[in-house]
């Protein structure tokens, strides 16, 4: 295996720092700066690359807002002549022409690791955010080379890689990523007339479609203006089926035909690592609102030697118990709920 590429990332934010981490784990030699000193000083003080020294990089990877990765993806072209040059950034036909208008898109190669929060900066920086997620390459005018160059940072953290077109890749994110987060935003601000004891009543469900609606506006404002064309379109869609059911003389079969269709397609969509849907047995248990009592369900659940694959915790403020629900191996869920029930825990479902 040739050695890691010297790397240099431009912008130190959330992905930019994690992509940092992430690669110095893996002994890639990583530098990084921001044009925020506050940011820079962060991500180099957390281990995601340190100052460039005199050896121009191999390797630049742009991670800046997608409103400047164009200007920035053109400017890194030209002040690293021998490197190839990468971005992340969630909207890619605009950076690919920026590219192309520089001369040298055969040393360009379009990235955009399909992993994220809802939070940004580097404070919320994880190395191993991109692990088992999907990772779209777009070459666009590249070499073989520099494609197979930047497909080795992927590689490395274990992404899976789907080359695709600039624009094929636009249109097919408006569908998964970017409607999806006006959709979150539009229900959670349908809450504005409710006061807060209203709200306390949601459920899993309100938190399961309003995650994202928790994201900071800028990088999305950048997104929809960059990707207006595509992200109207299906906006267009999804406001055609809403007013399907609202103007249907049965709103019952309307929503009926709507939620048969979303039942199909939310099944075509991969399990929450990328990969398969994980099949995990939810074991729901009722535990008192009193402190350490969570972390003596955990300990009961380890007794038996039993991992936890995923947990989730629903409680609502003015109850005396909550919900957590442990995600395990189908064959363990047996074992595990009969210890439970012997240390006197209740299951409230499995
Ligand atoms: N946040 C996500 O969920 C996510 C997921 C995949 C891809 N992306 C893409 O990754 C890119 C970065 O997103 P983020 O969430 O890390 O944003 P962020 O706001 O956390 O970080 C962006 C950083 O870029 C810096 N910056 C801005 N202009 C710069 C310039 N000209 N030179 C150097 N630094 C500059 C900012 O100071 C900031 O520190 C975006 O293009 C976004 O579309 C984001
Ligand atoms: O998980 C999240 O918080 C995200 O919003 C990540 C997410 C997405 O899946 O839509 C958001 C934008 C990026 O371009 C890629 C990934």
């Amino acid at each position: 295996m040739q050695n890691p590429p010297r790397t240099h990332i431009v912008g130190a934010g959330l992905i930019g720092a994690s992509l940092g981490i992430g690669l110095a784990a893996e002994g890639w030699d990583v530098t990084i700066e921001d044009n925020d000193p506050e940011a820079q000083a962060l991500a180099r003080s957390i281990g995601a690359g340190g100052a460039p020294g005199d050896d121009a990089p191999e390797l630049v990877i742009v991670a800046v807002p997608p409103s400047a990765a164009p200007a920035v993806v053109a400017a890194a072209l030209g002040r690293y002549p021998e490197a190839v040059v990468t971005d992340v950034a969630s909207v890619k036909a605009p950076i690919a022409d920026a590219a192309a208008a520089t001369g040298a898109s055969s040393r360009y190669v379009g990235s955009h690791p399909m992993a994220g929060r809802e939070i940004s900066g580097g404070l919320g920086a994880q190395g191993d955010l991109f692990k088992a997620r999907p990772w779209v390459l777009c070459p666009n005018g590249a070499t073989a080379e520099a494609v197979a160059l930047v497909s080795r940072v992927p590689e490395v953290l274990q992404c899976d890689v789907v080359t695709m077109e600039a624009s094929a890749h636009d249109a097919a994110v408006a569908r998964v990523s970017h409607a999806p987060q006006v959709a979150a935003s539009a229900v959670a601000a349908a809450l504005g007339i409710l006061d807060a004891d209203d709200v306390a009543l949601a459920g899993q469900g309100l938190r399961d479609v309003t995650r994202i609606a928790g994201s900071l506006p800028g990088m999305w404002a950048d997104i929809a203006r960059m990707n207006r064309t595509h992200l109207i379109e299906t906006l267009g869609h999804i406001i055609d089926d809403l007013e399907d059911v609202r103007e249907a003389d049965d709103i019952g079969e309307a929503l009926t035909d709507l939620i048969d269709r979303g039942r199909f397609e939310v099944a075509r969509i991969p399990g929450k690592h990328g990969g398969a849907s994980r099949d995990w047995t939810p074991v729901t248990v009722i535990v008192p609102d009193t402190p350490g009592q969570l972390l003596r369900l955990l300990s009961h659940t380890a007794e038996v030697g039993v991992n936890v694959e995923d947990i989730s915790i629903e409680h609502s403020p003015r109850q005396p118990v909550g919900l957590t629900t442990l995600y395990v191996l189908p064959a363990r869920a047996a074992d595990l709920i009969a210890a439970l029930e012997r240390q006197g825990w209740e299951i409230a479902a499995s």
